[in-house]
């Protein structure tokens, strides 16, 4: 268990923002956190940082909790806000944070590689695109070899090549066993992270949300010379046709699918896990 959260309770004046909230992370998961404007979301993770004044709860990230200093050493937060001072260089920031940690300079120099910032990392951060910036928060917040990292929406204002640079970012840290609680408004970019998706809904958070079927949903894109539909049926195989592409149903296997199609002569052209799911869980819980 990485970060452990019990019976969170957050109040701004009368509203109760978080109603009595406990979940936990384990060790290398990436979660996506998933809400409307004013959801909650990132109150939770301020609260999670003890940015916040809770009503009650405890937090603890390695048995450790938020009121003790070594806490934050094994959990970082990239903030959806930009805290970065444009007339310091990237490399100041980095000595800045390691100075309080007491890292060596090879801890620094690891980082700037691992993150792939050292062509710019000595230029202010004025010359900085938008992209460059997220890149040096996410190393500031890498430094001190966290074991979980919290991302306050951190797609937002990236152009297509910092989003897939940033997504690539995320799976390098993943493979390194980094766990990541990540909030984003972007579903899709989220379908393409991971598959475990929380929803938060009225000051109270969904760990089995709607979505737990969806990873099993498949669309199949075929050549086929007879009557997919016929077909289909004589296989007792729940599906669905959307664009001329098979769906599949997420309580059966793929397999089973794919080994009727290739038995009966169908030919594949590509199999994709449905993109389609999330949106669809999100409108159906949200009522939208
Ligand atoms: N400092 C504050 N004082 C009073 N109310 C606040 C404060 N910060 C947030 N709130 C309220 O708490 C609720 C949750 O806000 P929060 O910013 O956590 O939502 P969010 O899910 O992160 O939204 P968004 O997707 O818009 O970023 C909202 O109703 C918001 O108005």
């Amino acid at each position: 268990m990485v970060l452990r959260v019990k019976q969170l309770t957050k109040k701004y004046k009368n509203k109760t923002v978080l109603k009595d909230i406990s979940f936990s992370v384990n060790a290398g998961e990436i979660i996506g956190l998933v809400g409307p404007n004013g959801a909650g979301k990132s109150t939770l993770m301020r609260s999670i940082l003890a940015l916040e004044a809770i009503e009650n709860g405890t937090i603890t990230v390695n048995d450790i909790a938020n009121n003790q200093p070594d806490f934050y050493k094994y959990i970082s937060f990239l903030p959806s806000d930009n805290y970065l001072y444009m007339s310091l260089t990237g490399y100041d920031h980095l000595s800045f944070v390691a100075n309080i940690y007491n890292l060596e300079k090879t801890e620094i120099e690891e980082t700037i590689d691992l993150i792939g910032i050292r062509s710019y990392v000595n230029q202010p951060i004025k010359s900085y695109s938008y992209g460059m910036r997220q890149h040096l928060l996410i190393a500031l917040s890498i430094l001190t070899k966290p074991i979980i990292i919290l991302m306050d929406e951190p797609f937002n204002g990236l152009d297509p090549t910092s989003i897939i640079e940033l997504k690539q970012l995320i799976r390098t840290l993943h493979s390194q066993g980094i766990s990541i609680f990540i909030s984003t408004h972007n579903l899709d970019i989220l379908e393409d992270l991971t598959q475990t998706i929380w929803f938060i809904k009225d000051g109270e958070l969904f760990t089995n949300s709607p979505v737990d079927t969806m990873s099993t949903s498949y669309e199949i894109a075929f050549f086929y010379q007879g009557n997919i539909e016929e077909l289909m049926k004589d296989s007792y195989l729940p599906f669905k046709m959307n664009d001329s592409l098979l769906m599949t149903n997420s309580a059966h296997s793929i397999e089973k699918y794919l080994e009727w199609l290739i038995k009966n002569g169908v030919q594949i052209q590509s199999v994709n896990r449905s993109k389609r799911n999330l949106e669809d869980a999100y409108r159906h819980f949200y009522d939208v």
